[in-house]
């Protein structure tokens, strides 16, 4: 697997998942084990575009779940081939979100996936409805825990800070 800087990965063609990942938990899992089939099956590689820090990090100051290298090491475990790195700083927030659609072009997405509420560029001004006019967009249904909740990297967050980890880890499920 390959580790690229955002703008520097050029493909012929690609499937793609975009999204924080922060933690690689069990949600995450899905979308990016259904990702790498999809990839297989349409003979291309797979691309997983995320962010260092996590948005939430960045705007929140929230904890993360994996650093860089962990969250690398946990999509390598999964089958990725590529995982664009983007440096989320005060730079990359001002890209307009043609900007961002003009780079994932370049690795030329027959399919990408995130999730409904997905927004990129400044102030978020990009939403799923833009992306699908250029690219075809897939959801996921969500991935839900034992007692119904969709598993996302803020509830197990919150779980760890109230020293619940015999509950967060379930959850992760890096095993
Ligand atoms: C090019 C680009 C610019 C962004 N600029 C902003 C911004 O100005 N303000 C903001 O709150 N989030 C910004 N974001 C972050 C998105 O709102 C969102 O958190 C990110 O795409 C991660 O998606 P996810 O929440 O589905 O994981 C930007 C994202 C991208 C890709
Ligand atoms: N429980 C889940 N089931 C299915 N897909 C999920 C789940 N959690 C996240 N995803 C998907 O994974 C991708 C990355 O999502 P993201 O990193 O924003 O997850 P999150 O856990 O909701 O994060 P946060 O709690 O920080 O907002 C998106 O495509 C999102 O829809």
């Amino acid at each position: 697997m390959r580790v690229h800087q955002t703008e520097s990965l050029t493909l012929a063609g690609s499937v793609a998942a975009i999204g924080a990942f922060d933690g690689v938990h069990r949600g995450h899992q899905t979308v990016i084990r259904e990702m790498v089939r999809k990839s297989r099956s349409e003979g291309v590689p797979s691309v997983v575009y995320t962010f260092n820090p996590p948005p939430r990090a960045y705007f929140q100051g929230a904890q993360t779940l994996t650093n860089p290298d962990e969250k690398v090491q946990l999509l390598k475990d999964l089958g990725v081939d590529y995982v664009v790195m983007a440096k989320f700083d005060e730079a990359y927030l001002q890209r307009t979100p043609n900007n961002f659609i003009k780079e994932l072009s370049m690795i030329n997405p027959k399919s990408v996936i995130v999730g409904d509420d997905f927004r990129f560029g400044n102030k978020r001004a990009g939403d799923v409805a833009l992306l699908r006019r250029h690219f075809p967009v897939r959801l996921m249904n969500p991935v839900c825990c034992a007692e119904g909740e969709r598993i996302s990297s803020t509830r197990i967050r919150e779980l760890i800070l109230q020293g619940k980890q015999e509950q967060a880890l379930p959850l992760l499920g890096w095993t």
